[in-house]
């Protein structure tokens, strides 16, 4: 018999033993079908130039992780158009929701298949689904079915398969999990033990609608944060190379009401992040801060809103002025000078820049202040806030946006002239997105009079502002004017006190400036 020949008897062999084995599935109550497929099965494995994997649900007593990473890595939409346009467009997909999901999410129905093409590789999925057999005694009850998934690749791939096709599987299915699911907002608060075992965090499902197509914002500015956030979160294999720990910081200042805290929001909706907001004054010292720190996973944002309200940010630059080197106590973080907060400068540096800052990565520290002036230089240096975001008054591009989101109006039909004024004095009326908001928020039924409202407000602030800083520069001169006054008087005094009272000023001045100079 020829090579060729023996290869597509087998090829047969196989075939029918697969035909076999459906029509068992059929046939045998499910107590002998188990078995009679099992030897079926492994027949068929031995003559096979395929390789199988078996990934079932429960592995002994535990839940097996894979199983679930495949099941949703066969969720997602990528994967399931794909089988739909392939040959094996008959599969049957089942459909569920997780609860608290936003979206719908694909499953594979009982013992059906789909293929997957991974780096050229193609692979075939199956899902098997059989009855668990009559149960002996188990600490912990078994479901009724054992399911699993059984991966057919041809055994040339399996070094791919084994290296970067799993992993990848895994990286997938942690990806669809966030994009599903609402993410988590964790707080710390006062007094929970901090013992290993248990959580230091609260958490609730955070559901904030902020989005980046919701911010105001300059379209520049934004498109900027997104690619900077994207690059981040992409860029693993960047950190790795580059030997720098993969996080990134961002401190976010402006006055009240700019969107600090919007943008928070919007980052982590975009990245599909939980967000730790840390109450600083509810962490006792530096070193609570750290087991703070190691309890958080990777993929979240890391808030301390009012950075400049949490912690005496002085205290470094101070002592050093002082005595011209740190205060040991201060940067060991035993300083405890500051009642009811002992978290220092340094303990906080360390937080974020650290060795401590390297558990976990993937994580993107944020920091918001309405004085950026008081924060220590320490914390602005490059490296530590990789970003600084102004979050600035209200501009015209940023006033479009609200517009646009509160009233669902566009340009065109506010009307080029309303516009025009409106462009003209939003710089100069120092208006908050908020302000802007909450005046938009009140007329959102009547899109027109919202729009005149606003013009008027603008309207309003830029002459209040005007007469304001008309005001300050009179009070300026007034000061001026009667500092002038003095010197002059001064000048008179000492001219004619002077012996030399002929000489005139401008030589008595000039003598003065040689005096000086010496
Ligand atoms: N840039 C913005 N884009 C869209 N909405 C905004 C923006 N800024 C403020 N708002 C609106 O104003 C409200 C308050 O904004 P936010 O809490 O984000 O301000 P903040 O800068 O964090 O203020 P604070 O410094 O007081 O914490 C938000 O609920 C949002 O509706
Ligand atoms: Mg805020």
């Amino acid at each position: 018999m020829k090579m060729s020949e023996y290869w597509t008897t087998l090829a047969s062999l196989v075939g029918m033993l697969a035909f076999c084995q459906t029509i068992l599935q059929l046939v045998f109550p499910p107590e002998l079908r188990l078995t009679v497929i099992h030897l079926l099965t492994k027949i068929r494995h031995v003559f096979s130039s395929h390789i199988y994997f078996d990934i079932t649900e429960i592995d002994g007593v535990n839940t097996n992780e894979l199983y679930n990473a495949v099941q949703l890595y066969l969720s997602s939409s990528v994967t399931v158009n794909g089988a739909v346009s392939s040959s094996n467009n008959n599969t049957r997909l089942s459909l569920t929701r997780v609860p608290n999901s936003t979206s719908v999410t694909f499953g594979l129905s009982n013992n059906d298949r789909i293929t997957d093409v991974f780096n050229g590789v193609t692979v075939l999925w199956e899902h098997v689904v059989v009855q668990r057999q009559v149960q002996s005694f188990s600490w912990r009850p078994m479901p009724e079915e054992k399911r699993g998934f059984t991966l057919q690749i041809n055994k040339r791939d399996k070094t791919l398969v084994l290296d970067s096709y799993l992993d990848y599987i895994i990286g997938k299915s942690e990806e669809i999990r966030r994009r599903n699911e609402e993410r988590l907002l964790y707080t710390n608060s006062r007094g929970v033990s901090l013992d290993s075992r248990s959580h230091p965090w609260d958490s609730v499902r955070f559901k904030h609608p902020s989005t980046f197509e919701t911010l105001a914002m300059e379209p520049e500015k934004k498109k900027r944060i997104m690619e900077d956030l994207r690059e981040f979160a992409n860029g693993q294999g960047f950190y790795q190379k580059t030997g720098r720990a993969w996080k990134r910081g961002y401190l976010l200042y402006g006055p009240p009401g700019t969107g600090k805290s919007s943008l928070i929001a919007a980052m982590a909706n975009y990245l599909g992040y939980d967000i730790y907001d840390l109450e600083l004054t509810e962490v006792q010292n530096n070193s609570e801060l750290r087991k703070l720190l190691m309890k958080t996973s990777s993929k979240s944002l890391i808030v301390i809103e009012d950075i400049d309200c949490s912690v005496n940010l002085s205290k470094r630059g101070k002592v050093k002025k002082k005595n011209g080197s740190y205060d040991p106590d201060l940067i060991n973080g035993s300083g405890l000078d500051e009642p009811g907060s002992s978290v220092t400068l340094s303990g906080l540096l360390n937080f974020t820049d650290g060795l401590w800052s390297c558990c976990g990565s993937e994580r993107i520290f944020v920091f918001t202040t309405n004085h950026i002036e008081k924060l220590d230089s320490a914390l602005l240096r490059s490296g530590r806030m990789d970003m600084h975001i102004h979050m600035g008054f209200c501009g015209f591009e940023a006033l479009k946006i609200l517009l646009k989101n509160y009233l669902r109006i566009e340009e065109d039909e506010i009307g080029g002239v309303v516009l025009k004024e409106m462009e003209e004095c939003v710089e100069e009326a120092e208006i908050t997105p908020a302000d802007v908001s909450e005046v938009l928020i009140r007329n959102r039924s009547d899109s027109g009079k919202a729009v005149r409202e606003i013009l008027s407000v603008l309207k309003e602030r830029v002459v209040k502002r005007r007469k304001c800083v008309g005001e300050k520069k009179k009070k300026k001169k007034g000061e001026e004017g009667e500092e002038e006054d003095d010197d002059e008087e001064e000048q008179e005094k000492r001219a004619l006190d002077s012996p030399n009272r002929n000489r005139d000023v401008l030589g008595f001045e000039e003598e003065e400036e040689q005096e000086k100079e010496k």
